[in-house]
């Protein structure tokens, strides 16, 4: 092992950047230590120092090889053998679009809005905003109807709630009367009478299932929906 280092470190530059043969040169010192490549095998492997082919420094095609011979970048840039130079883009024609695969081109979530982003809100009359709604229900108005007590209410009853001034709707179980919240609906009126005198629990969750209606609705709360009573 000793020996390899010993004669890679010796050896001359002939393997690679070729050096002059003139022993003036200032690239070959006159002092420098000198090792010879057929020193006895100093025993600590055999069958390594068989095989003491130096390899090339600098490596072929290295940086530094380039950099002490220029005139052998051009010949890097025309060996078929090496990778040859990306193809240089044909110029864009002012106006042009962007190719599709360039990484300056804005991603289509940006440029193109998602179909489902229309809003189905309707614009609600002064002074029945959610905050205003939200004022209301603290109240202590009546907002039952005149319910003074929470009632057992059957499918049938319910069905008799469907007019726009006595709307009763059951989601989750509970009976809302919905009358007093129709002109705060964000969704508009039309959509919340779809469900009076019925129970509006599926259309609810398939419209906005995010929405807390047991707490909005906590103020408007007359009773809990009951299976008809069998006869
Ligand atoms: C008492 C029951 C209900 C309450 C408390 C309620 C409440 C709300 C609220 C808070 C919003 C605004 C949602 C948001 O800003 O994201 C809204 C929007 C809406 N609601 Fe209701 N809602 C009720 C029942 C219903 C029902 C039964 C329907 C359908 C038949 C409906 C249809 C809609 C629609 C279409 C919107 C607009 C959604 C949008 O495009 O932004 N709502 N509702």
């Amino acid at each position: 092992m000793a020996s390899y280092l010993r004669s890679w470190l010796a050896a001359p530059l002939t393997t690679a950047t070729p050096v002059p043969e003139d022993p003036d040169s200032p690239t070959t010192p006159t002092n420098a230590p000198s090792f010879s490549l057929t020193e006895p095998n100093d025993g600590d492997n055999a069958s390594e120092e068989d095989n003491d082919e130096v390899p090339a420094f600098p490596a072929v095609n290295s940086a530094q090889r380039i950099a002490s011979n220029p005139s052998s970048v051009s010949s890097m840039l025309t060996t078929s053998s090496l990778m040859p130079p990306p193809a240089i883009p044909p110029p864009r024609r002012p106006g042009a679009p962007a190719p599709s695969s360039s990484s300056l081109m804005l991603p289509p979530s940006t440029t193109k809005a998602p179909p489902s982003a229309k809003s189905r809100k309707v614009a609600l009359a002064p002074g029945h905003s959610p905050l205003d709604w939200a004022a209301l229900k603290t109240s202590g108005a009546d907002l039952r109807g005149g319910a003074s007590t929470l009632a057992r209410i059957t499918p049938s009853v319910l069905k008799t709630h469907n007019k726009r001034d006595d709307a009763w709707s059951a989601f989750n179980g509970k009976v809302y009367n919905i009358t007093p919240y129709l002109p705060f609906h964000p969704g508009g009126e039309r959509e919340l009478m779809r469900v009076a005198g019925r129970d509006g629990t599926s259309l609810f969750a398939r419209t906005h299932g995010w929405v807390n209606v047991d707490f909005m609705m906590d103020a408007c709360l007359v009773g809990f929906l009951v299976p008809e009573p069998s006869s």
